[in-house]
């Protein structure tokens, strides 16, 4: 479970006619348990895309199905992880991540211990009575993470989830996060605007165009992972340090570049 498919999908903001034309022709489809990062100019429409498959928002063209349904709303078999955690400030930590269990009807016993095992993979044991605004912003994510993997979903939509961190805290985050897809395997939609982090963590990354957006490349990062033993650095900087990393990143800086200079024209 956990397939994620783009089929032609359109989107026009206000009037149909006169309106604002954000998406085109968008199609991608994300297998089971796969790792895709969509990177794109500003404005050429990751997050709508993402709000889609969300429920968020609806489609103007085309379908945009999960589990081979079209999406009409959202639903427990997706998860949202924003760039601003979102977390709810007047609960603890262990009270967000039990949140969404509470709504899915899970008993207490159930409950506890989900959030229990919730909280040491994240590395948040000493952690679970505190509330949000005692914790630095790297935790903060950590538990909006960890919150949204506890339910379990088919798909976790994750839309510039590192964006708020200063740049260690975020490169440990990639860290943990490579971590736990490599332990627990999800079907992941990743919106960045960092090249090098698409490329540190997704199977394959799709660039989109500028506006009206569409999916222009899809780069599988996968095949190179295995093939140069990626898996075996425990470093990012020893990954980012591969050749095979840097021609991929080059390869999709250029594809990138190449829209930007389009403005001029
Ligand atoms: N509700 C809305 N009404 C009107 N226009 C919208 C709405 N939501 C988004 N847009 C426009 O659609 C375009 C795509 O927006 P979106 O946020 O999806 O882009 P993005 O690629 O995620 O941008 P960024 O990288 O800057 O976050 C933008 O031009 C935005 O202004």
């Amino acid at each position: 479970m956990g397939s994620i498919r783009f089929e032609g999908v359109g989107k026009v903001f206000g009037n149909a006619r006169t309106g604002f034309k954000a998406l085109d022709d968008v199609s991608l489809a994300i297998g089971e348990k796969e790792f895709v990062a969509i990177v794109g100019p500003s404005g050429c429409g990751k997050t709508t895309c993402l709000r889609m498959v969300a429920g968020f928002e609806g489609v103007s063209a085309g379908k945009v199905l999960v589990n081979d349904r079209p999406v009409v709303r959202p639903g427990a078999d997706r998860a949202v992880v924003f760039q601003q955690f979102a977390l709810f400030p007047w609960k603890t930590v262990r009270q967000n991540i039990e949140f969404g269990l509470r709504n899915k009807r899970i008993g207490k016993d159930q409950r506890d211990h989900l959030v229990a095992g919730s909280l040491k993979l994240m590395s948040l044991e000493s952690h679970g009575d505190a509330y949000p605004h005692q914790l630095s912003g790297g935790m903060q994510q950590r538990v909006a993470i960890a919150r949204a993997y506890v339910l379990d979903p088919d798909v976790l939509l994750m839309d510039e989830p590192f964006g708020a961190l200063d740049a260690q805290t975020r490169v440990v985050m990639q860290e943990e996060l490579v971590r736990l897809a490599r332990v627990n395997p999800r079907t992941v939609l990743f919106i960045t605007h960092a090249v090098e982090e698409a490329v540190y963590l997704a199977d394959r990354v799709a660039i989109m165009s500028r506006r009206p957006g569409t999916i222009k490349e899809i780069i599988d990062v996968k095949t190179v992972r295995l093939a140069e033993r990626w898996d075996g650095h425990e470093r990012i900087e020893d990954v980012m340090d591969l050749e095979s990393f840097v021609h991929l990143r080059t390869r999709i800086w250029k594809s990138l570049r190449e829209e930007k200079a389009e403005i001029g024209h």
